[in-house]
């Protein structure tokens, strides 16, 4: 039986070409995955986006939509009303946050690329949410400096980091700052691929998430859970 499924071919093909077939699997992925509520919301405005290659590139680069069901629950179990991302891309982790704030909600989300978050926007106002969200056109530590200073210490609920991964350490010091007594920074790829495992495996970014991985079991200033959901996300709540 196993190997009867197998053999059937798992996505409609158009064509023979490899592009087509990823644009199919994609396609496939965004009508037979939203099967829970906020990921389907969150899919309902990515499924209309008509450059489907684009979409092929996309995918690999942001989270997936079990990932962004999982942000968009820990938001709502916190009740979080002031949110921050570190690394927007095309929005989608963000979109997935936004939807589930309240009204009077704020996602402050920081990007260094234009080119991203003009997408991005594109998707905030398809998904009415464009009133919720502080965009940042800059570096995401110029962003978070600024938060500070701008005197927004201990005045957030949750953070997620998914930018530079050789600025993990320095986003989470800042970003610990910025969250409040038990509110949740949560941080992506933290398994690296399985690299940061692999003593073998000594490049700038897997060594920076291997040194982040060890400083956080060891800080007292927060309760941790990693949680080996695709390549990585670690809960850390504020003690
Ligand atoms: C993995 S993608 C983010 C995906 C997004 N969180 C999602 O799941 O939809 C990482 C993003 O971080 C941005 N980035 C990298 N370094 C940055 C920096 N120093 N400041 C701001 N953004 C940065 C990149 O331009 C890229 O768009």
């Amino acid at each position: 039986c196993f190997h009867s499924i197998q053999r059937k071919p798992r996505f409609p093909l158009t064509s023979s070409s490899s592009i087509e077939r990823r644009a199919s699997k994609v396609d496939h992925q965004l009508q037979t995955q939203p099967v829970r509520t906020t990921t389907t919301e969150t899919n309902k405005f990515y499924g209309s986006f008509e450059k489907r290659l684009r979409l092929c590139e996309e995918v690999k680069c942001r989270v997936s939509p079990d990932q962004a069901q999982l942000l968009a629950l820990l938001v709502q179990i916190l009740g979080a009303e002031r949110c921050i991302e570190v690394g927007v891309y095309t929005g989608y982790s963000s979109l997935a946050v936004a939807l589930v704030l309240p009204e009077s909600g704020r996602l402050v989300a920081c990007e260094r690329d234009a080119n991203s978050l003009e997408i991005a926007r594109k998707y905030y106002k398809l998904a009415g949410v464009s009133h919720k969200m502080d965009v940042r056109h800059e570096l995401a530590v110029d962003a978070l400096n600024s938060l500070i200073l701008n005197g927004e210490a201990c005045s957030y609920d949750f953070a997620f980091i998914d930018a530079e991964k050789r600025m993990y350490k320095e986003y989470f010091e800042l970003l610990l700052q910025l969250v409040r007594v038990g509110g949740i920074i949560v941080v992506d790829n933290v398994l690296w691929h399985g690299k940061v495992a692999d003593p073998l495996v000594d490049d700038p970014k897997t060594v920076s998430i291997r040194n982040f991985n060890k400083s956080i079991m060891a800080d007292r200033r927060v309760s941790i859970s990693m949680v080996p959901i695709r390549d990585g996300m670690t809960i850390c709540r504020k003690r």
